[in-house]
């Protein structure tokens, strides 16, 4: 095995999306990589995939070379990891970890990783195309070279934001979660288009473009929603009686409370 730099520990939905980036721009060559994945099925996939360096061990990502460990395995397992790893950490220089655990506390991860400068990081799905967003915030040991690396990895898989602890239960339940309650919008778009006549496929097409286009839209212009959603709404016409709709639906109230239950899950995972 060549020299390892970046280790990551759980080969699933997220850690093959940010290796993947991590490799398409460069940040590690392939051989730097090794991932630790108990499945043998994604092990041969990701090695295939991406020629990436695998193992079922998590201890043997503490390389002396290794600069960053990325840990996204569930939350879960969190625990069966830390004492997994409880003797390796004492003997090797620490590197970079990083985590992505959905709840999963910096006072958690200090308490595994003694000593140990750690990132806390809430990424979303759609790092795989290089459009998520990922809020970060440090540990009592990171300098300034982790932050840089930190926000450098994340980079590559779109945008990054920082935020004080107390705040990352929320960006879960709002960014990291939030692909899903899209996605569920996106479906029922067009499921309302169908039940109003459209085949399957013009509808499927209609409703993804028009949410891709609407955040395209807000994102370049930087104008308000609400303004947008004035400029739509013709007197009398047909968007503010599918407005009303929504709002008799409590559409607003149904998302503000989607991101409230989350972050609380979010509380309860870091118990
Ligand atoms: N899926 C999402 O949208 C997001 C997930 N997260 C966080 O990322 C983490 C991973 O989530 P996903 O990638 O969705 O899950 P996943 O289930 O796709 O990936 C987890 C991987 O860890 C592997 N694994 C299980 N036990 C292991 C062990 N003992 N040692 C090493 N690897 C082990 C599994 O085989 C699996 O491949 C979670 O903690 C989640 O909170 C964060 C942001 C977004
Ligand atoms: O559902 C979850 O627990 C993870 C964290 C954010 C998105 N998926």
């Amino acid at each position: 095995m060549t020299t390892i730099k970046f280790g990551l520990i759980g080969g699933g939905v997220m850690g093959e999306a940010l290796l993947t980036r991590l490799i398409a721009r460069k940040i590690y060559q392939r051989s730097e990589v090794l991932v630790s994945e108990p499945q043998t099925s994604r092990q041969g996939f990701l090695e295939d995939e991406y020629g990436v360096n695998v193992t079922a061990d998590n201890r043997l990502v503490f390389t002396p070379t290794t600069e960053v460990v990325f840990l996204a395995v569930k939350p879960q397992v969190f625990s069966a990891i830390a004492q997994e790893l409880a003797d390796v950490i004492t003997t090797v220089s620490k590197p970079l970890v990083i985590s992505i655990l959905a709840g999963v506390t910096l006072n958690q991860l200090e308490a595994a990783f003694p000593h140990f400068p750690i990132i806390r990081a809430m990424p979303n799905t759609p790092a795989t195309v290089g459009a998520g967003v990922t809020a970060i915030c440090p540990g009592a040991y990171t300098k300034a070279n982790h932050h840089e690396t930190a926000k450098l990895l994340f980079s590559a898989v779109g945008e990054v934001v920082e935020v004080s602890e107390n705040l990352m239960d929320a960006v879960t339940g709002l960014s990291g979660s939030g692909p899903a309650y899209v996605a569920l919008a996106i479906e029922a778009l067009a499921d309302g288009g169908v039940a109003a006549g459209l085949p399957r496929t013009i509808a499927n097409q209609l409703a993804l473009q028009t949410v891709l286009g609407t955040a395209k839209f807000l994102h370049e212009t930087k104008i308000h929603p609400a303004e947008l959603k004035d400029r739509v709404t013709s007197p009398g016409g047909t968007t503010i009686a599918g407005v009303a709709q929504l709002e008799r639906a409590g559409f607003r109230s149904a998302l503000i409370e989607a991101v409230k239950a989350a972050t609380a899950r979010s509380q309860e995972l870091g118990k």
